[in-house]
């Protein structure tokens, strides 16, 4: 287990003020640490909690930036809110400036995330704050990027504003867990999502696995592919399950659809490539079936030939096209090469409460060249709940701790 590369190394190249950053968001996120006291009254929690939902209007949009929502509230009213629509963009804290206008001076305004500092694809915000006189900010948590990293609430106590930090922190982390990860070990986050049986089985000898789960749990699926930027399967899943992999949500996002073939031996007819509903991505090996491939660029399919295709290999591409959440949906084989590799950091398993038997059907992961119990890989920050008749088993594989 020592040498089993769970999860990829935060970055040693870091500045040391990031370092610290990294442990200060590792802490807020994980629940091995104690519980925190609460920070700020039940009135600041409540205006936190309003700037999560704004920044969930725009679920799945944002990526490489974070999900941010802002309100400002002058004399125990709300006299303008906003949340970041998607990079390039301004950012939330502007929205709301904008709705409250002359209203902001002298105001307060709660932001999920650290106000910026820098100039990027728009100016700092902590500039516009100074600029339109509020009184007071209150923050959900401090931004990991090494740009902000605490800057922008130094920039605002220098001129003069009270600056409350950490109010309903667990939750926007929470929200951005994926832009932390992203941010701290230059990968997406990599979940791994799979429906089992009570024995373990993905589906039954023959092949057959629709469904395995209820309609309550196939529409938690759909709301947690809208949050992604990414699906990942392998070759076996097109051919076995011609799965659609898009969110089924009207004006839902969906998350880009990305197949791993070393060979391209894939069926023409895959609804992959017959349905528009959502963009296509394969990924592929240099000089693979060019016949193949000129197919599916006919179909408006991209295909991008890597030098190897591991996923590793997947994850750094995704993560240099500006990708913050991968979803692997893919089966045993490929699942367990992601777990071997660091690309998966998460798991969610649905597990149905059937029983289908079949000592050779198909199981979530494969083989990870394990022999003795004590090798297992075991889950931290473990929750469950009942999905419809199924249960839903949330974990994440311990994160390495930074050695800087
Ligand atoms: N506080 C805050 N509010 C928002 O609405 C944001 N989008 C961010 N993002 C931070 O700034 C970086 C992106 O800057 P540009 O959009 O390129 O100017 C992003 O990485 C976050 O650190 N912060
Ligand atoms: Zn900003």
């Amino acid at each position: 287990m020592d040498n089993f590369p769970v999860v990829a190394q935060a970055d040693a190249s870091l500045p040391n003020h990031t370092q610290e950053n990294i442990h200060l968001v590792e802490s807020a996120v994980g629940s091995n640490s104690p519980p925190k006291e609460k920070v700020g009254s039940d009135f600041d929690s409540r205006m936190m909690l309003r700037c999560l939902e704004l920044a969930r209007r725009a679920l799945g949009r944002t990526s490489p930036n974070p999900l941010v929502g802002a309100v400002i509230v002058k004399d125990g009213e709300i006299v303008g809110e906003g949340f970041h629509p998607r990079a390039g963009e301004p950012h939330a804290e502007v929205f709301a400036l904008k709705a409250a206008g002359d209203r902001a001076r002298g105001a307060t305004i709660y932001v999920s995330l650290e106000p910026c500092n820098h100039y990027g694809r728009t100016p700092p915000c902590s500039e516009g704050l100074i600029e339109a006189g509020v009184a007071k900010v209150v923050v959900g948590m401090v931004d990991p990027n090494p740009l902000v990293a605490g800057g922008g609430i130094a920039r605002l106590r220098a001129a003069g504003i009270e600056v409350l930090v950490g109010v309903e922190e667990s939750a926007c982390c929470q929200l951005n867990e994926a832009f932390i990860h992203r941010i701290l070990y230059k990968r997406p986050l990599g979940i791994l999502k799979y429906a089992m049986t009570l024995d373990g089985k993905i589906a039954t000898t023959s092949g057959h696995s629709a469904w395995v789960t209820s309609q309550e749990a196939r529409n938690e699926v759909h709301q947690l592919r809208a949050g992604c930027d990414a699906i990942i399967v392998g070759g076996n899943t097109v051919r076995q399950d011609n799965p659609y992999l898009t969110s089924h949500q009207v004006e839902a996002h969906n998350p880009l659809r990305v197949v791993m073939s070393r060979h391209l031996n894939l069926p023409e007819s895959a609804h992959l490539w017959q349905t528009a509903d959502a963009p296509t991505l394969v990924l592929t090996q240099e000089g693979a079936n060019p016949d193949f491939q000129k197919l599916l660029l006919k179909q408006g399919v991209e295909v991008v030939e890597l030098t190897s295709l591991t996923p590793d290999k997947a994850m750094a591409y995704l993560y240099e096209r500006g990708f913050c959440s991968v979803l692997w949906e893919c089966g045993g084989t490929l699942a367990a090469s992601a777990i071997a590799q660091g690309a998966v950091q998460k798991v969610l398993a649905f597990i149905a409460p059937k029983i289908i038997g079949g000592s050779i059907a198909p199981t979530p992961v494969g083989d990870l060249g394990f022999t003795t119990m004590t090798e297992a890989l075991s889950l931290e920050r473990v929750r469950w709940r009942v999905v419809g008749s199924d249960c839903l088993v949330e974990g994440y594989f311990p994160q390495k701790a930074n050695s800087q």
